[in-house]
């Protein structure tokens, strides 16, 4: 091994100089060879290794060229260094013991993670890889806290996850598959509202922007940094995520297959700046498809089929421990055999003794930690780098991070200082901000919110309705007013749910993220109503005074006299903002955004039965009291009350009796509008219990 991984060095500088910080910090990058790999001893053979593919269908290496697939040979036995002497005093900055994880699915019970554990040291970089469905993913989210595992635990520099989830998960950084940036903001302005909700209290202004520039500069963004996140390529696109997640210095940062979808160039940059994370002192796992670039990582977490662990050791000695030459060899094994006992091999060989077993969570949970430090510390000028530098660590560190320049530890006492997260109020204005600022980058959607409320106001007119609202003259009854009211209802209702059905589900991946980065739930949920609330208003004030004005009008209100206008706005308006909320109740139950049209079609549909003026629905046993629960029932009443529909119509066909809920007076009109209201609160309260359904149980107690 030793032999081949010079040859390596020899052959392309990539592989030579895996250590090598690239040029991301804005200077040369010096060549540093990459360090020796652990000499190979000759004995003893540690444990039966898997003879992993048959020999019929694949090339082995050549150490194992002639070892046959159905005998378990010895494994070529490395004299191993163990990566870090993890003590209490200095732990690893992640360990994990007996993850487990199992879901019920169709009634059978399937593992998706069996017994996981390993240790991280400190500033190391770790790739996980294995194949499709082996619960890299899975394992992921269980490190992270976004589905802990149903046994097991996880450590954070000695702290458990589920016990100290508030005060670590500050200290997370993760990178979903899924970019969850908002497209039509610029780079600067995406970091800008990053920094405004996740930097602690009292954090400065100026502070925030220079870690933006900080971060900015050590991604190589700068030059982007006007440019709109739509615009960019998908490796950019990769580094503004990290960049974001970098804004708030967590000790380690986790990353879900960030090179898929990009370029083999693309993908050896994006390795190559996770390299230097890590030569800066952050610990970093990827879960990455991509095996091209392996050589950068200091471990190699190698997961098989059935959720458990293969491999876990250095990447070079990957492929002899399975006794293969390429990783294709290897998942070909993984697939061929599926019987195997992958995560027993594993378990009795060398390399699970000396990267998993030896760690502090298996001595004691409580370590010793350095002294706290304020949030301030963490975002003044250059504050990680002189951080680091003081708190520069002992710990023995990785074969190829060795190579690279003086490593500084992971700030483990940033464990200790639980963070006051921005106010509720200060979360509450950025969100607002921010969601104005993504809305008014869309010029075309803007258009079709202004031309929308016109296009049916104008349509509104074809009604024939020569009477208005008014009482008909002659003494005739006026059956046309209950038509003006049902289309002034409809456009209402479909103004409102319209703007709201996708608002929350075209961005869960973002909000799933900020919510683990310490947003508040209900802030978010507020955001929305105030803005959408606000657009919807306007809206259905233009709807209804393009279809009211040009009619006859009763001359005076209940309330208002002079004009009864006004009171027949607000009922369109409360119906409109009510849709809009519902629409949100629809963003927030369903999982895909293809499922909000049909669900926008059926609410309306709802909507316009059972407003009332289509057909009567009063002393209908079941029909009137589902009614009820319409939004557009209670409006059309208001409105019918306000106009006194019951006088101008009369009873309607087949009744001698007209709606209780439409009576002319100043108390039903006031109990039809409060009805509106106590719908709309019901349907926040809604909003803020789905959203909360779909989040970890970690989460729910945040
Ligand atoms: N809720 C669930 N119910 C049933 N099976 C599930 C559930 N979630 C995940 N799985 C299954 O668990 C296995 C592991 O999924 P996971 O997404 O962690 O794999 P992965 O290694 O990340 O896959 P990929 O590389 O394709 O992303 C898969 O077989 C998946 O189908």
């Amino acid at each position: 091994m030793q032999v081949e991984l010079e040859d390596r060095r020899e052959a392309g500088s990539i592989t030579g100089t895996i250590a090598t910080p690239v040029p991301i910090l804005g200077e040369a990058a010096p060549v540093v060879p990459m360090a020796p790999a652990p000499a190979v001893a000759s004995a003893p053979a540690p444990a039966a290794i898997p003879a992993a593919v048959p020999a019929s269908t694949l090339t082995s290496a050549s150490t194992s060229a002639s070892t046959s697939a159905s005998t378990p040979v010895a494994a070529p036995t490395p004299a191993l260094r163990p990566l870090a002497t993890i003590t209490p005093e200095s732990p690893a900055a992640l360990s994990t013991r007996g993850l487990t994880v199992t879901v019920k699915h169709r009634g059978v019970v399937k593992t998706l993670l069996d017994d996981v554990g390993f240790d991280v040291p400190e500033q190391s970089l770790v790739a996980v890889i294995g194949p499709s469905g082996s619960g890299k993913s899975t394992l992921l989210r269980a490190l992270t806290g976004s589905r802990p595992a149903d046994s097991g635990e996880v450590r954070y520099a000695g702290r458990e996850l589920c016990a100290e989830y508030s005060l670590l998960r500050h200290r997370i950084g993760l990178v979903p598959q899924d970019d969850v940036l908002h497209a039509q903001l610029t780079v600067k302005a995406a970091l800008r509202y990053a920094a405004a909700l996740r930097f602690p209290q009292g954090t400065t202004a100026e502070q925030r922007e220079r870690r933006i520039d900080e971060v900015l500069t050590d991604l190589r963004l700068t030059e982007f940094e006007g440019n709109k996140v739509a615009t960019l390529s998908g490796g950019q696109r990769k580094r503004v995520s990290v960049a974001l997640e970098l804004l708030t210095k967590p000790t380690v940062l986790f990353l879900d297959e960030p090179t898929s979808g990009l370029d083999p160039g693309m993908d050896r940059d994006v390795m190559r700046m996770l390299r230097c994370l890590t030569d800066e002192g952050r610990t970093v796992l990827v879960v990455t498809h991509s095996v091209a670039e392996l050589q950068a990582c200091d471990l190699l977490l190698v997961m098989a089929p059935g959720g458990g662990v293969a491999y876990y050791g250095p990447p070079q000695e990957a492929l002899p421990f399975f006794e293969c030459e390429t990783w294709a060899d290897v998942f070909l094994a993984f697939s061929c055999r599926r019987g195997y006992d992958w995560a027993g091999a594993y378990r009795s060989s060398v390399y699970h003794d000396t990267y998993s077993a030896t760690s502090a969570v298996e001595s004691s949970g409580a370590t010793t930690l350095p002294s706290p430090r304020s949030s301030s510390e963490d975002f003044g000028p250059g504050a990680s780098r002189e951080r680091n530098a003081a708190s520069a660590t002992v710990l023995p560190i990785p074969a190829t991070a060795a190579a690279g320049p003086p490593k500084t530890s992971a700030p483990t006492s940033c464990y200790s200082t639980p963070r006051a997260a921005q106010g509720w109020g200060s979360q509450l204005r950025t969100l607002i901000r921010r969601y104005l600022a993504v809305i008014a980058a869309d010029r075309g959607h803007l258009w079709l919110l202004a031309a929308l409320p016109m296009i049916m106001g104008l349509l509104s007119l074809a009604i024939p309705a020569s009477s208005g609202l008014a009482a008909a003259s002659g003494g005739d009854t006026n059956t046309d007013a209950p038509t003006v009211l049902l289309v002034l209802a409809v456009g209402a209702c479909l103004t409102g749910a319209a703007n709201a059905v996708r608002e929350l589900i075209k961005e869960r991946g973002i909000y799933d993220r900020e919510r683990a980065a310490g947003l508040s739930r209900s802030a978010y949920v507020m955001s929305k109503a105030i803005v959408l609330g606000v657009i919807t208003a306007t809206q259905t004030i233009v709807l209804s005074a393009i279809c009211l004005l040009p009619r006859r009008l009763p001359a005076h209100g209940l309330l208002i006299s002079g004009s009864a206008v006004p009171e027949l706005m607000l009922a369109a308006v409360l119906l409109g903002v009510t849709s809009m909320l519902l629409g949100l109740v629809v963003s927030a139950v369903v999982r895909t955004t293809e499922k909000t049209m049909p669900l926008l079609v059926l609410i309306t549909i709802v909507e316009v039965v059972f407003c009332g003026s289509l057909f009567p629905l009063f002393h209908s046993p079941a029909l009137e009291q589902l009614a009820w629960l319409s939004p557009s029932r209670w409006a059309v009443a208001a409105e019918a009350a306000t106009i006194n529909l019951p006088t101008i119509m009369g009873p309607p066909q087949g009744r001698t009796t007209t709606d209780p809920l439409w009576q002319h007076s100043i108390l039903q009109w006031g109990a039809d509008i409060g009805m509106l209201v106590v719908l709309g609160t019901a349907c926040v309260a809604l909003v803020l219990r789905l959203l909360r359904r779909h989040e970890s149980s970690l989460l729910r107690g945040c």
